[in-house]
């Protein structure tokens, strides 16, 4: 059952205060479940929106970064508390607006909750290092600076963790921040950002500013008021970040996308690698960069892993997020389902063979929403695009492979190099794999999708940037290393 709310309209947050945008103009953000449902309102802000925002956090900073460690963590523990005991409205929203299940908002709002608990103790944790010096009277040692002011632009398939795991470890290391956050799921974002707000984050210390990618967006990679800039989300955009932070001498960090393969060894436990491969491709209905897309599956047991595979992915339920027995829901945004739809069209035009799938839902109900089918191809040569564009929807494609030395060729013929598992028994496979695979997260008997907040989270090639965030390489971009040398 729908819950029914009030839609609100929210404000942007610049310098402690919830205000419309200068320009007045706001947005609706709708439930991609049912498009007539209108989940809230949201500015659509502008360049004097974000110089405010900007000139606030620079304020801001002068004070912030004075503060202890321990003390910026006092914030984050606070903020973690708020999140928690408001978990479930804010899970809701997020269902509501971006369309994944209800249980999986909650997991993922639950998550949030955790980083920020983690990240409020990294500020009782050292961040240095004494360096033995050749002068004897000498002391020399390694502190860590904050960037200043940094720009956090996020995506909309984790609306809760993405912005949290960028935020929380931005200000225990002494950073103020300017967050502009996914249009479609700006109202998730207030929700998180009144978790701060009520926490008693100082004036000034964290700034959401709502609109358009290039307005907003665009307004961070220029802005000279900005020193580091952190994004998550398409490659396009992604490379705009980089060009445009370079030409400015800031620093920048990239998480993009994923044509994360899992290769099925003939020894594998078929049954474990079919479950990893539904949870791991098309929970989230597809739209995570850690999902499974490429299915590279040993000859041997081909037939018997396509038919098993098969006989889940027809058990699958699609519907509304909200409704208990939904085990998919629908694509995030009619863009979105539009783009999943293309490739899928792309895919049978190429001439793979189309097993499950293929199209939207059909029937009442579902035309109100952006649902689309679980789709499993087979026939799939590496060469076709959609064996190698990111896709972003609950598409998966089968490849047979005859060796693992074909199997990581294929799985290495992609210019992304994000998350990839292998099933197999064999421990020599397994450390083959582990070596020989080209992916900054490699997995052993286990999806490709999620990652645990302690642990360096990012890709190779083209998938990211080439640092990591979370855990403790977050502190890696987030700050600078001062190295002092001190004699009396
Ligand atoms: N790595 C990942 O986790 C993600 C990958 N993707 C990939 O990207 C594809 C497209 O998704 P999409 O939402 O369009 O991704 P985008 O890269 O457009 O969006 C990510 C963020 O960047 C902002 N943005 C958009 N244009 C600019 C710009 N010119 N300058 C600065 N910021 C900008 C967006 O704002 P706004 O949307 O409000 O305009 C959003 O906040 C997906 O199909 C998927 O393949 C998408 C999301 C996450
Ligand atoms: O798999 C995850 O939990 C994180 C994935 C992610 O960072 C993303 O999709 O942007």
């Amino acid at each position: 059952m729908m819950v029914p709310t009030e839609p609100r309209t929210y404000g942007n947050y610049i310098d402690g205060l919830w205000a419309a945008s200068v320009s007045g103009n706001i947005e609706a953000s709708i439930n991609p479940a049912d498009r007539h449902e209108t989940v809230g309102y949201c500015q659509k802000s502008g360049q004097e929106d974000l110089d405010r925002a900007v000139a606030a956090a620079r304020r801001a900073a002068l004070i912030w970064r004075r503060l202890s460690a321990p003390a910026r963590g006092d914030f984050l523990f606070k903020a973690a508390n708020v999140l928690e005991s408001r978990l479930d409205d804010i899970a809701e929203t997020m269902t509501r607006e971006m369309g994944k299940t209800l249980p999986e908002a909650r997991g993922e709002t639950a998550r949030g909750v955790a980083i920020l608990r983690y990240y409020a103790g990294e500020g009782m944790r050292k961040h240095g290092d004494v360096i033995p010096s050749t002068d004897p009277d000498g002391l020399m040692f390694t502190t860590r600076a904050s960037l200043g002011v940094v720009g956090l632009i996020t995506p909309w398939n984790f609306p809760v963790a993405i912005p949290i795991w960028k935020i929380a470890p931005a200000l225990v290391y002494g950073n103020t921040v300017v967050f502009k956050p996914a249009q479609d799921t700006a109202i998730t974002a207030a929700k998180v950002v009144e978790c701060f707000a009520e926490a008693g984050l100082p004036y000034g210390v964290l700034n959401l500013v709502t609109g358009a990618g290039s307005v907003i967006g665009q307004g961070i990679i220029d802005h000279p008021g900005i020193d580091g800039i952190s994004f998550t989300g398409s490659d396009g955009v992604g490379k705009k970040v980089a060009l445009g932070a370079v030409a400015r001498g800031a620093k920048y960090q990239l998480e993009m996308g994923g044509k994360n393969p899992v290769i099925v060894c003939n020894d594998a436990d078929l049954d474990l690698a079919v479950d990893a491969v539904i949870s791991g491709g098309l929970k989230s209905t597809g739209q995570k960069c850690t999902c499974t897309s490429r299915v590279i599956v040993m000859s041997g047991v081909y037939e018997t892993f396509k038919d098993k595979l098969l006989h889940k992915v027809r058990q699958i339920k699609v519907g509304p997020g909200m409704v208990q027995d939904t085990w998919m829901g629908p694509c995030a945004s009619e863009n979105q389902m539009q783009t999943v739809l293309s490739y899928i069209d792309k895919g049978t035009a190429e001439g793979a063979t189309l097993l499950h799938g293929g199209g939207r839902m059909q029937g009442e109900g579902y035309e109100q929403g952006f649902y689309v089918l679980p789709t499993l191809f087979e026939n799939v040569n590496p060469d076709m695009v959609i064996a190698q564009e990111e896709i972003f929807g609950p598409v998966l494609a089968l490849l047979k492979v005859d060796t693992l030395e074909e199997a990581l060729n294929v799985a290495n013929g992609s210019r992304y190099g994000l998350s990839a598992s292998v099933f197999t028994r064999d421990v020599g496979r397994a450390m083959t794999f582990i070596r020989e695979m080209d992916a900054g997260l490699v997995r052993i008997n286990a999806e490709s999708a999620g990652v645990e907040l302690q642990a360096p989270f990012g890709g190779m090639k083209q998938s990211s940037s080439g640092s990591r965030e979370q855990g403790q390489a977050a502190i890696e971009f987030y700050t600078s290393i001062k190295t002092v040398f001190m004699k009396s």
